[in-house]
């Protein structure tokens, strides 16, 4: 072979080992192959590095993603129980862990996946000091605080995929309703990526119209259009149903992984709902994670969005506060 190569090249310089536009997924279980297959398809990287302890499984998952780069703008795609194979990388997205059974909530995961984690967020950043962290796994806001305090990094560089998906699930609902594309419905999920989400119905727009301007009680208790049962309470009860129907969710949070994802590496600036420390927003003192939507670059996250809550949305979002800071005083670290 390598006679074969000096007869082919000659060699002006070594190659370069290292990328710029490096990611780790750590976890190739069903979401963190959803988001591999999607920064892949949709040319976010040029190095994705696979990382999980079932040796076989990553090698048989890294094959499969090879043998399509002739279909893809280029990519190295690696795969290694061993994590020296993620140095240098830009952003290291972790879906390792333990997922909800049918009916289970994802608070119950907590301390189950805080120990998987213990393994891993300490060597993600000894081999990518400068890396941005996207916690995945569940319950997402508390492994978010965990993978801070672990990980030793500046709080703009740890962040959670959050209510990105939730919102992304209310877009696809309000879009039902009103018979627009998602795209052109304009709302957002903040608070807790579960059970005690809040919907900023006073915010929500198509083409700046304000549903509640022209529907003052929209998804209140009043309201007999009923938004926020036929709505919201659909997002909640989204990823119980899916599990109860296929056993997991994937396309949708690969999805919105590689949206994070390519505002990372293009710096492009948007405005994703991510799970972040909140301390001082929204009269919220303590140094809790929940999703607000932030400014993302290619350092990290950069500015909070001040919205403009109406009191029962304050009044929500400072209850999901309490129930995360719940569990988040209970985990052993
Ligand atoms: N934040 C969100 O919106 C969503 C989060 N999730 C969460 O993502 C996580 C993963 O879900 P699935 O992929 O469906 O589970 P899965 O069971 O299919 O995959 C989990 C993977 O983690 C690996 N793993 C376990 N311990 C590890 C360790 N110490 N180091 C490296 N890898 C390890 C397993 O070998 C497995 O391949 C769950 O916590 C789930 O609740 C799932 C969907 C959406
Ligand atoms: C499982 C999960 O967190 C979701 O699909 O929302």
């Amino acid at each position: 072979m390598a006679s074969t190569i000096k007869e082919v090249f000659s060699e002006i310089a070594p190659a370069v080992e290292y990328s710029h536009g490096k990611v780790t997924v750590v976890g190739v279980g069903q979401v963190g192959m959803a988001c591999a297959y999607s920064i892949l398809q949709q040319n976010i990287a040029n190095e994705l590095c696979l990382v999980d302890v079932v040796a076989d499984k990553l090698k048989g998952e890294m094959m499969d993603l090879q043998h399509g780069l002739a279909f893809t703008r280029h990519c190295t795609v690696k795969a290694d129980t061993d994590y020296s194979i993620t140095a240098g990388s830009k952003l290291c997205v972790v879906t390792a862990g333990a997922r909800q059974r049918e009916g289970e909530t994802r608070l119950s995961l907590v301390q189950r996946n805080v120990e998987i984690f213990k393994g891993i967020i300490p060597q993600l950043v000894k081999y990518s000091p400068d890396t941005c962290i996207l916690v995945v796994s569940n319950p997402v806001d508390v492994l978010t605080y965990v993978t801070w305090k672990l990980s030793g990094l500046p709080r703009e560089r740890v962040f959670g995929s959050g209510t990105n998906l939730d919102s992304a699930r209310f877009r696809f609902l309000l879009s039902e309703k009103l018979n627009i594309a998602p795209s052109s419905c304009h709302g957002w999920i903040i608070g807790e990526h579960g059970d005690s989400s809040v919907a900023v119905w006073s915010g929500v727009n198509v083409a700046g119209v304000t549903l509640h301007d022209v529907k003052p009680d929209i998804g209140e208790k009043t309201d007999n259009e009923h938004w926020e049962a036929e709505i919201h309470k659909k997002v909640v009860d989204s990823a119980y149903e899916i599990i109860k129907l296929k056993g997991y969710t994937s396309w949708a949070i690969g999805l919105s992984v590689a949206k994070i994802a390519q505002g990372i590496f293009s710096n492009s600036r948007n405005v994703y709902a991510l799970s972040t420390n909140v301390k001082g927003f929204h009269g919220i003192n303590d140094e809790v994670y929940l999703s607000l939507p932030v400014v993302l670059g290619s350092a990290g996250l950069t500015h909070v969005v001040k919205q403009h809550l109406n009191e029962a949305e304050v009044e929500k979002l400072h209850k999901s506060a309490k129930a995360l800071l719940e569990v988040q005083n209970g985990i052993v670290m």
